[in-house]
Formats: C-alpha cells, sequence, structure tokens
C-alpha cells in the first residue's frame, strides 16, 4: 500500500515536473553525441608537451589549455586585447575554430538544472531528483510484485496497453533514471556546497628567476610525462610575470611547476569529493561517454510515455470504484465485504453485493481488504479478492494474510470469492490462499470458495444464488459491469450452418466502423450488447483489424439472448458492441511454430490466426467437428488458406462419421510423434473451444511434454499456452 501510494503521488506530482526535466535532459543528452562526433580526439598517449608547443606555434597568446570531456581541445588566448577561445587540432595544432557553446544548449541547461529560475529552481530541481529516486526505487517494488518476483522479472508483460507499456518501459528505463537521478542528486550537493570539491587552498608557489630563461614545454619533465587523455587543463605562465608557474589540471590532481627549473613546487591530489563528482557528472550528462549519452536521451524519452501511461492508469483505477452508498460504519454491522482490487473491477462486484445486502436489511460494511478486523458484532464475512503477478495478492492487499494469520475465528460465517483469469497458471491462487488461512484460523464457511474468470457476470450471479440460498433470503444481486462506450456494428454479410449439436450456427461479418473501434486482433473479443441488456456476451474475434471486417462464429443457445439476437440479424442490420482486449490468448509475434487446437466455434479465432498469417509462419490446426456437412466452420476458407501457405497442416476429426477420427485429442495422440517435435523447435500453443475438449487436449500435451522434461504449467507461464474456452 505504503508502496503504491508513494508511487502514486510522487508520479502525479513530481512527474509533471519530471516532464520537463525529461525533454531537456534528452535534447542536452544530444550535445555530448554532438561533440563527441566534433571533436578531433588526440592521438592515444600524446604528450601534453607535444600538445603545447603545437599550440604555441598556431596560438602565440596562449593562456590555457582545456580538454573537453568529449576530448576536443579549447585554447583560451589573449591577442590585440581581446580574449579568445578556440577549438584546436591536437594532431598539429591547427585552429579548427572559434569555440562558443551554444546560446541553446546554455538555456536548455540552465531550464534543466533550475527551472530558469535560479537558486529556488534549483531547489526544486533537485527535489524532482529526489522523487525520481523514489518513484524508481517504489516502482521497481511494484514491479517485481506484478511480476511475481525476480524470477519472472524478465517475462511477458500482460493487461491492459497501457498497463504493458508503463511495465515494459519500466523494466528498461528504471535503472537508467534511478542512476541519473541519484548522480542528479550528488550534483545538487555539490550545488549547494555540502560538498566540499576543493582539496585545500592553492599553494602559496612562484618560479625563481635565475639567469637561465624560462624552460620551454618541451624541457618540462611533467608536461613530458602527463598523456593529453589525461588532462583537463594547462594554464600557461604569463609572459609579463616573471614569477608565475605552469599550472597543470588532471585527473589526479593539480600541479605547480617552476617556469626556470621545471621542477614541480607542489601537487594537490584531487578530492575523493571531486572524483566522486566527476563520475556523477559522466553518469547524469553522458559528457565523454557518448554510447552513455544515448542511452540517457533514449530514456529521457520515456519520462513523457511514462508520465502518460500511470497518469492513465490512475485514471482508470479511480474511475472503475464505484462509490459505496449506506456503508454502515465497522462496529454496528452485522455483514462485512472486504475487497482486494487491482484494477478496480472486482469493486463493481462488491457494490453491488453491497447493494443488494443492504435491500435485504443488512448493516453492511466495505472496505479494502488491508482492514481486515471482525468485529463480534459480525454475523457474515465476504472476502472478494482478485489475483495478481504469479498467484500474488493486489499489493494494497499484499500483508491481509499475515493481518488474517493473526485475528482468531469468531461466530461469523466467511465466503471467499476469488476474480482470476484462467489463464494464468495461479488461477485464483490469492482466494485459494485467504480461504486456506481462513479455515486454518477456523472461521465457519458460509459457502464454499468460488473463483469468477474474467470478470463473468454470468458466474457471479451463480454465486449470488447460492449466496441468497445459504441467507435463506431473497436476495436481488443487479451487477452491471461497467461497459466501455459501445459502438453499432453492421452485418454485411452471414453464412449459415446447421450446427453440431441440434442448434445452428453462423459465421457473421461485420463492416469495420471506421475509427471509432479501436486496433484489435484475431483472439480478441467483442463483447455484444443486447438490446435492453445491461450484460454483454463476449464473442472470439476470427479476424483483425487489418483484414478490414469484424467476424465471429456463434452457435445460437437454446434460450440464449445474445445468440438468439444474433441469429436474427439480417445484411444491413447492427448491433451495439465492444472490443475486449485477450492479450494472454493473442499470438505473440515471432518465427516459432505455432499449434492450434479448436473445436466447434471454438475454431473462430484461430481460423483468425491462420488468416493473418501472411508471413508464412509454420501453423498446424487439429480441428475437431462432428460432421462436415453441419459443423465445419470455415472449412473451405481453411483449405484455401492451406493451398496458400497460411497454413502448413489440417488435421481433422469428424467425430459423427464411422471413421472420422475420433476426437481431436485423439488426432493430436496418433501424431504423437510430430506434435512432440513441434513443441520441442519452442511451438506456441493455442486451445479454443469447450472445457471437456480442453482437458482432453491437455491430458495428451501433458504425457507428449513429460519426456522433454516440460510440463503445460511451464508453457502457460512462458505464454507459449493459453487457452480460450466456454
Ligand atoms: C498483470 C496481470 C496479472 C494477473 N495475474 C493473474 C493470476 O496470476 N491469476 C489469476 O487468476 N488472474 C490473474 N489476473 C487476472 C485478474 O485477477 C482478473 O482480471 C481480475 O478480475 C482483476 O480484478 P481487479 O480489476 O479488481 O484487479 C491478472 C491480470 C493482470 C492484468
Amino acid at each position: 500500500m505504503v508502496w503504491r501510494q508513494l508511487h502514486r503521488w510522487l508520479g502525479l506530482v513530481a512527474g509533471t515536473l519530471a516532464l520537463v526535466l525529461g525533454i531537456t535532459g534528452t535534447l542536452l543528452a544530444l550535445d555530448p553525441l554532438r561533440n563527441a562526433w566534433q571533436a578531433a580526439p588526440a592521438a592515444q598517449d600524446l604528450p601534453v608537451a607535444t600538445l603545447v608547443q603545437r599550440v604555441q606555434a598556431s596560438v602565440p597568446g596562449a593562456e590555457e589549455i582545456r580538454r573537453l570531456p568529449s576530448g576536443g581541445i579549447v585554447v583560451h588566448a589573449f591577442d590585440n586585447g581581446q580574449a579568445q577561445a578556440l577549438r584546436v587540432d591536437p594532431a598539429d595544432g591547427r585552429v579548427l575554430g572559434g569555440y562558443q557553446p551554444s546560446l541553446l544548449p546554455r538555456w536548455l541547461k540552465n531550464l534543466h538544472r533550475a527551472l530558469l529560475l535560479g537558486d529556488a529552481g534549483r531547489m526544486v530541481a533537485a527535489a524532482v531528483a529526489l522523487a525520481m529516486l523514489g518513484l524508481s526505487v517504489s516502482g521497481l517494488v511494484l514491479l517485481l510484485r506484478r511480476m511475481g518476483g525476480w524470477r519472472h522479472l524478465a517475462g511477458p508483460v500482460r493487461g491492459t496497453l497501457a498497463q504493458r507499456l508503463h511495465v515494459l518501459a519500466g523494466r528498461v528505463a528504471l535503472p537508467v533514471l534511478a542512476v541519473s537521478a541519484a548522480a542528479a542528486l550528488v550534483m545538487s550537493a555539490a550545488t549547494f556546497g555540502l560538498m566540499p570539491l576543493d582539496a585545500a587552498p592553492e599553494p602559496d608557489v612562484a618560479s625563481v628567476p635565475g639567469r637561465q630563461p624560462p624552460l620551454l614545454a618541451a624541457q618540462l619533465p611533467l608536461l613530458q610525462d602527463v598523456r593529453v587523455q589525461d588532462l583537463r587543463k594547462l594554464n600557461l605562465p604569463a609572459a609579463a610575470d616573471p614569477q608565475d608557474t605552469w599550472q597543470v589540471t588532471t585527473t589526479q590532481g593539480q600541479g605547480w611547476v617552476d617556469r626556470y627549473s621545471g621542477q614541480m613546487l607542489a601537487w594537490q591530489d584531487a578530492a575523493a569529493a571531486q572524483r566522486v563528482h566527476d563520475w556523477t557528472l559522466l553518469l547524469h550528462t553522458g559528457e565523454g561517454a557518448w554510447a552513455w549519452a544515448l542511452l540517457l536521451g533514449a530514456m529521457g524519452v520515456s519520462i513523457p510515455l511514462f508520465w502518460g501511461t500511470g497518469a492513465l492508469l490512475w485514471w482508470q483505477a479511480r474511475r472503475s470504484r464505484p462509490r459505496i452508498a449506506n456503508n454502515t460504519p465497522l462496529a454496528q454491522a452485522d455483514s462485512l465485504v472486504f475487497v482486494a482490487s487491482e484494477g478496480g473491477s472486482t469493486w463493481g462486484f462488491a457494490q453491488a453485493l453491497h447493494a443488494a445486502l443492504v435491500a435485504a436489511g443488512h448493516r453492511v460494511h466495505t472496505t479494502a481488504l488491508e482492514h481486515w478486523r471482525v468485529p463480534p458484532t459480525a454475523r457474515q464475512v465476504y472476502v472478494l479478492a482478485a489475483t495478481y503477478g504469479d498467484g500474488q495478492p493486489p499489493a494494497h492487499a499484499a500483508r491481509a494474510l499475515e493481518a488474517m494469520a493473526r485475528q482468531p475465528a469468531t461466530a461469523a460465517q466467511v465466503a471467499v470469492l476469488g476474480f482470476g483469469d484462467r489463464q494464468f497458471p495461479a488461477f485464483c491462487a490469492f482466494a485459494e490462499a485467504l480461504e486456506a488461512t481462513l479455515r486454518r484460523q477456523g472461521w465457519l464457511a458460509l459457502l464454499p470458495l468460488e473463483r469468477v474468470h474474467q470478470q463473468s457476470a454470468q458466474e457471479f450471479a451463480r454465486w449470488g444464488q447460492a449466496l441468497a440460498q445459504a441467507l435463506g433470503q431473497q436476495l436481488a444481486i443487479d451487477y452491471r459491469p461497467r461497459l466501455p462506450p459501445t459502438v453499432a456494428l453492421t452485418l454485411v454479410a452471414r453464412q449459415d450452418f446447421a450446427g453440431g449439436a441440434g442448434e445452428p450456427a453462423a459465421i457473421l461479418r461485420f463492416a469495420l466502423p471506421g475509427r471509432s473501434l479501436p486496433r484489435f486482433a484475431a483472439g480478441d473479443l467483442v463483447g455484444v450488447v443486447p438490446p435492453d441488456q445491461a450484460v454483454p456476451r463476449y464473442y472470439s474475434l476470427a479476424s483483425g483489424t487489418r483484414d478490414g471486417f469484424v467476424e465471429i462464429c456463434v452457435r445460437r443457445m437454446p434460450g440464449g439472448v445474445c445468440s438468439n439476437h444474433l441469429h436474427a440479424l439480417q445484411p444491413g442490420d447492427s448491433v451495439q458492441a465492444f472490443i475486449r482486449p485477450n492479450p494472454g490468448f493473442v499470438l505473440p509475434a515471432g518465427h516459432t511454430p505455432v499449434l492450434l487446437i479448436g473445436a466447434g466455434t471454438g475454431v473462430a479465432p484461430l481460423a483468425g490466426f491462420i488468416r493473418g498469417n501472411t508471413a508464412h509462419r509454420p501453423m498446424h490446426l487439429y480441428y475437431g467437428a462432428r460432421d462436415p456437412a453441419r459443423d465445419f466452420y470455415f472449412g473451405t476458407a481453411l483449405q484455401a488458406w492451406q493451398a496458400e501457405g497460411r497454413l502448413s497442416g489440417l488435421h481433422t476429426t469428424f467425430s459423427r462419421l464411422p471413421d472420422g477420427g475420433g476426437y481431436v485429442q485423439d488426432a493430436l495422440r496418433r501424431d504423437g510423434t510430430q506434435v512432440r517435435a513441434l513443441l520441442a523447435q519452442g511451438a506456441c500453443v493455442r486451445v479454443c473451444g469447450s472445457r471437456p475438449m480442453a482437458h482432453g487436449v491437455a491430458q495428451v500435451l501433458e504425457s507428449l511434454l513429460a519426456p522433454l522434461g516440460l510440463c503445460l504449467a511451464q508453457l502457460k507461464a512462458e505464454g507459449r499456452y493459453a487457452e480460450d474456452l466456454f
């Protein structure tokens, strides 16, 4: 909870300023790149003495020679009373042109360092750097929680586009941003004098004039020894001041040299703080390390992406968390509803339960699960919990199990309802852990643990009926999912089939309604909202946006409101619909083979994958139907796609034909050697159809995987195996 709050508020408050710093930082990172490009670096091991000779030959009034972090050499000279800064080629001392840091980078630097506000701005910038460090650390903690620990950190990311972008960008950018922010803090400390950079006061030294004339640079041992790549700055002695010395600054420290004897008069090592500062300068600006500058620049660009997706996620979570009306204070409530939710949808179910219980005469208190405490007055306790990561709790409920384990059972009865997604190996695992803890603590069960897949309104309604029975009360749970905006889809074509199980089926093709529908891919879902109905029904898409139409395959269900409505449509009629992403099922891009297994209307998304396979990735379809004359959906198209190379192997079984090959799992078993070879090559498996079919298929696949030292759970965790079942 603390990490999430910290991340959220730092992101919202400091993130806006970080936007400015990120964008200016990216623009500034171009400077080291440009400098590295322009610099004429000195040859390896060039002695400073040689450089001085070359410079003195071409710039007679040279007073100071500087080596920039990019490797370029800049000479400051006085000529005819005029101060000059010149870029010089160390190879021959040739003057390359004037050196003047351009106006725009200076203005950008000022904006980046101090928001153009002087010292006050510098303090704000330092505070933003601190906030960025806090954001990086809290982001890392949240990332680890979301992904289910270090082991899964590099695993595939699931969720909505905004969630995936936020997490993916976070995985790459967090370490770089953390380093850059920490370096900025050190630099700020130096700016505000909190870090003494000068080792000691300058020594009081002077050259001692004798009878000899001053030595030339080539005669000075120190300038012979020091290499240009180690030089930072060299101050030449002023011609008019006989006591002036040579002053050499290197990465190691500073030395003063007598201009007549060539002896070192004093040496000061660079302060440790100076070295730290040099490193932080490099880490923060990328000066002198163009590859790092490139990375820093790229990470600066990621800040607007973070900010945008982060703000969107915060707003979505806020919007989806409904207000609970008539929330009785805890001490007076007879029914308690505890909620664990990451994305907010579980709160919608809690709200419906709360309202129904209140209508049935209960005094209900609904709150988040981290507030777990059951006073003796409570009679019934409901725990509605979503699962995340690898079976992890939502972040805010991370300590709920410990809190539960601390409280002894009361006389209240408890019902746990899990929310999850069967595509994850740890389906509703957090709800299971809660249930187990409660039972261990001795709480009485009001209902056995139930699990709701993909926020199914139907499954929730069934649980509501069981609850009404257990309470011995009428319970009118009116759950209305918050639907995304719908658009009208107009039917353009339909292909009818007699259907395998006594009810007809149809492939329905709708026109793409311009830009009002978000982009979708085969395997995503279309939610259809029948007239006068609040609850949508979801159908797997057999087409993607690229195909230019929306296509589904629907079997008419006896008494089914939505399927009957869809079957009654004629070309020109329309339905209200929206797209629901199904990221766990959609095929990842790549060249590995694909094994598609489906039965009945479950072939629809698989047909969509094949239709979109213009790159001719190896795809094998195992397809179970009953009778080719009744339910061979997409049959003609599949044969055409096979002829075109979009489908490598079509393996059909027709269970109602005497020699039809049985069920689809029988075909998989018969082709065991080839199927195992595909799995060994890293094939991605997608299964769509009924649960009993998927169960049979899973058994065969497990037996084929075992000799490879693999299992389905492993494939699931890697995103290689996914099911879409009904
Ligand atoms: C990143 C991510 C990870 C998930 N991990 C799991 C999981 O391990 N097990 C599971 O059953 N469901 C998992 N789900 C599905 C959610 O639990 C499910 O969508 C739930 O209804 C979300 O409820 P909420 O919106 O209240 O957080 C995950 C969903 C996302 C986006």
